[in-house]
């Protein structure tokens, strides 16, 4: 069996091109860009090389970016008063809190601070749980992306057996909540499943979102399924997935690369909320067919 290799990094640029002719008839319309604020607190590297390339894709998608670096030693009252001033700010349709917060600060106690309606990562509880009772809102990026990938490769998901592997909130969770509304057969497996490799092997579609680098073997996989790896892990081989990519590929009807595959769609969709945020915010009408 030969394998597509899905390329994320094309499709998230036709993506980011087709949110760039919306994001210009918007202003248009409006005689404003569409506004993202990213707020970086502390300067991990990797969050940094994120943060750089977020702001590079809100200018090429001719909106304007608002970057706030804060030190690492900034407290908890004051970042509040940050994202306070940007729920506040009209220029401001977006706000993205880089993750993860330095120890000494309340993840939730931000997360849950953002205007839900501006929450463009779709991380606020509302937004959860809207996307959980089929409400309006943001869905996370990562998970939007995947969802983008599986419906250009597959069509209709509609009966699939889908395996999600990891529950964390940003990704596995709202991962299998999108899956649901596909009306895929959803499993949602974890650290403390028994048996990995037979869950994994009834699934038409895996999305593998762990954390632990080249856990999914390929013998795990049934032949022809599609694997959509969102793990970014760090090794000493360099960037390597939660899928042993070498081993799978010739299982697999179609597989995600790392990189080049979910994570330029992160980028991509983050870009596509923004826009959608400034829309509904406006009371400007979007072609959502297009963003999809
Ligand atoms: N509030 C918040 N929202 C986020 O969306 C968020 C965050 N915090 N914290 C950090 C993670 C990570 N993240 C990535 C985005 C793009 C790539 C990406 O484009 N990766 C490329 C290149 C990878 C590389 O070379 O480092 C690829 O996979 O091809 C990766 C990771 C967004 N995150």
């Amino acid at each position: 069996m030969t394998a597509d290799i899905i390329d994320g990094k094309a499709f998230a640029l036709g993506l980011r091109e087709r949110v760039g002719k919306q994001a210009a008839a918007f202003t248009a319309r409006t005689g404003r860009q569409p506004g993202l604020a990213v707020v970086l607190v502390g300067d991990d590297p990797a969050s940094s090389v994120y943060v750089r390339s977020k702001g590079k894709a809100t200018a090429a998608a001719g909106m304007q970016g608002f970057e706030h670096r804060l030190p690492a030693a900034t407290s908890q009252a004051d970042l509040i008063a940050l994202v306070d001033t940007l729920n506040a700010d009209p220029a401001v349709d977006g706000i993205l809190v880089q993750l993860p917060l330095p120890g000494h600060i309340d993840e939730r106690a931000i997360i849950t601070r953002i205007d839900p309606d501006k929450d463009v990562d779709g991380f606020h509880p509302v937004n959860a749980g809207r996307l959980a009772t089929g409400l309006d809102g943001f869905v996370p990026c990562t998970p939007l992306g995947c969802l983008m990938l599986l419906r250009h490769q597959l069509g209709d998901l509609s009966g699939k057996e889908a395996v999600v592997v990891g529950r964390s909130n940003i990704v596995g969770k709202p991962m299998a909540a999108l899956l649901v509304k596909e009306s895929c057969t959803v499993t949602v497996a974890h650290s403390r499943t028994h048996d990995l490799a037979g869950v994994i092997h009834r699934a038409d579609i895996v999305v593998a979102a762990v954390g632990v680098p080249r856990l999914v073997k390929g013998e795990w996989i049934k032949p022809g399924a599609v694997v959509i790896d969102v793990g970014i892990n760090r090794t000493e081989d360099g960037l390597v997935g939660d899928v042993d990519f070498d081993g799978a590929v010739s299982h697999t009807a179609a597989i995600t690369p790392v990189p080049g595959g979910v994570g330029p769609m992160t980028i991509a969709c983050l870009m596509r909320n923004t826009l959608v945020s400034a829309c509904r915010r406006e009371g400007v009408a979007y072609d959502a067919n297009a963003l999809g």
